[in-house]
């Protein structure tokens, strides 16, 4: 099965943690696109969902999925995402897709967050995949020197400005192993929106599409 079928296996299997008449919370990227095609040609009724991307929410709305702000819900069952990279505890690196700001507050909503992947994003350790941390554009020289005293390096990606005027350093060269601790240290320093990694919004479920067909880990 080539990646996109994967993709398209997880996002179909993840509807069978969408509860007809509740709002769903959506992440963003390919794989989140699968689920949302999936939603909508499974002719489901759900209240409504809440984006974590200006992308999402165009595609939704394109498929007639009424989409609600996070403000207006206090707490969701589940919240159905991507990921970069994610190891056998459900820590993840995201924000491959720049979304990693919106995506960890609504899967902060959510009491449940459904990790949607193909086998190549599981690791044993965190960090091959250059990890995105949004930044307040003024503060981004400061923390790439925070990042290089780390022995990591980061690069400011290039033409992106995020869903909140923001710009993103992806960080290479890193080996997370307490993924809690990183989070907590890097989400301190001044400018830094939001760090790539979850942990304190881990999955609690991660459906992987494997060539022999949909694996279901949960943490
Ligand atoms: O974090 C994300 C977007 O910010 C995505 O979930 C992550 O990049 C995975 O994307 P894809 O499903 O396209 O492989």
């Amino acid at each position: 099965m080539t990646q996109d079928e994967l993709k398209t296996l997880v996002g179909q299997a993840a509807l069978q943690y969408v509860t007809p008449d509740t709002v769903v919370g959506v992440g963003t990227g390919s794989t989140v696109d699968k689920f949302i095609d999936a939603l909508a040609a499974s002719g489901m009724r759900i209240a409504g969902a809440v984006s974590s991307s200006v992308r999402s929410t165009e595609r939704m709305k394109a498929l007639g999925i009424p989409v609600l702000d996070a403000s207006e819900v206090e707490s969701l069952q589940v919240y159905i995402d991507g990921a970069d990279e994610i190891d056998r505890q459900g820590h993840m690196v995201k924000g491959g897709g720049a979304a990693l700001t919106r995506e960890k507050i609504v899967a902060d909503l959510a009491k449940t967050f459904v990790c949607i992947a193909d086998e190549s994003k599981l690791v044993d350790v965190l960090g091959a995949f250059p990890v995105p941390v949004e930044v307040i554009p003024m503060a981004a020289a400061q923390i790439a020197r925070r990042f290089r005293a780390m022995g990591a390096e980061p690069v400011l990606r290039k033409d992106c400005v995020t869903d909140n005027s923001c710009h993103i350093l992806d960080v290479k060269g890193l080996r997370i192993t307490d993924p809690a601790a990183f989070e907590a240290e890097v989400s301190q320093w001044p400018g830094v929106v939001t760090v790539g990694v979850f942990a304190r919004n881990k999955a609690g479920v991660c459906l992987l599409g494997t060539a022999q067909g949909v694996r279901t880990m949960t943490f």
